[in-house]
């Protein structure tokens, strides 16, 4: 093979249109993108570099959804201290946050977490987000250890815009999210109306009714964001039963007392629209 000399310009690549026209990801796309079709193989340049359109940065703001949960230490700080984070990223921007969800852990035995939804728009690559959500979550001391163990913190990118992608860093919409209660119940209750996209997605308020996991949705806190934490270590999460868990039936409106009694929030206010959905969380 021939390699070009350094003072001669490399041959023009031809490159597919897709990865030259501004992104849309709004219509649905199959990931990975084109490979390059070299004409002559003689004339590739090593070392070039191929990205595919996860890399690119969306022609305009793209929404997103982003599931978070923690289950070892001050669980509610934590999540309440990754809000703020992501809010605070640069191309990030927090649209709306769900109720907090106490449910039980899915996987190996451990303690139950506390989940949480985020609505965001974001001007950021869907690589370049998975990389600030990774940061958010080892800004909170994210370990990587057992598969489905406990952690500090997870933030899981569950869609970007409609789009489709299954890569080896990332999968698009998040490849469990349409099973999982403890996403779509929180998901659902800030966006009664959302859709998941993909294989297995549909109206997210079905699918959390149906999902295996239900069950194990124990209590939804509103205000959590902006209420007293209770105690001086945030929820506890582990080994005491919440009050307003029915027999392990999910019942996000317990009549069970509010829970904490001190802490001057009411995790189960009355519904107010009618739809069966818990009004929305005050912004951070
Ligand atoms: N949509 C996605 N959101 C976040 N990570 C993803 C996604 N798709 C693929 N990944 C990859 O999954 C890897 C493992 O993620 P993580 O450690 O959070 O998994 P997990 O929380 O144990 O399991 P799960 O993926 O079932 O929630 C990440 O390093 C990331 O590259
Ligand atoms: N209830 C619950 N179970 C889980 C969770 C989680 O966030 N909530 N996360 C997991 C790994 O992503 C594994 N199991």
């Amino acid at each position: 093979m021939q390699v070009a000399p350094p003072t001669q310009a490399a041959p023009p690549v031809p490159v597919a249109s897709s990865a030259v026209e501004p992104w849309d990801p709004s219509a649905t796309q199959v990931m990975p993108g084109p490979v390059p079709d070299y004409d002559d193989p003689a004339d590739v340049v090593t070392g070039e570099i191929v990205t595919d359109p996860l890399d690119d940065a969306p022609a305009a703001p793209v929404e997103v959804v982003l599931a978070l949960g923690a289950n070892l230490g001050a669980a509610q700080e934590t999540l309440r201290a990754a809000v703020s984070d992501l809010a605070g990223t640069r191309g990030i921007e927090v649209t709306d946050v769900s109720p907090l969800a106490r449910t039980a852990a899915v996987g190996p035995e451990q303690p139950d977490y506390l989940n949480a939804v985020v609505l965001a728009r974001t001007t950021l690559s869907p690589r370049d987000l998975l990389r600030a959500t990774q940061a958010v979550e080892h800004a909170h001391g994210r370990e990587r250890a057992e598969r489905w163990g406990p952690r500090t913190l997870d933030v899981d990118i569950v869609v970007y815009g409609s789009v489709l992608a299954v890569t080896d860093d990332l999968e698009l919409p998040h490849p469990r999210a349409h099973e999982r209660a403890f996403v779509l119940e929180p998901w659902s209750q800030v966006d009664p109306q959302a859709v998941l996209p993909g294989l297995g997605g549909g109206p997210v308020a079905a699918l959390a009714a149906t999902a295996p996991d239900r069950g194990g949705v124990r209590w939804l806190a509103l205000d959590w964001l902006t209420a007293a934490v209770p105690g001086t270590s945030g929820v506890p999460v582990v080994d005491q039963p919440a009050p307003g868990y029915q027999d392990g039936g999910y019942d996000p409106h317990p009549a069970a007392p509010g829970y904490p009694q001190d802490g001057g929030y009411d995790p189960h206010p009355p519904r107010t629209d009618g739809t069966g959905a818990v009004p929305r969380t005050p912004r951070p």
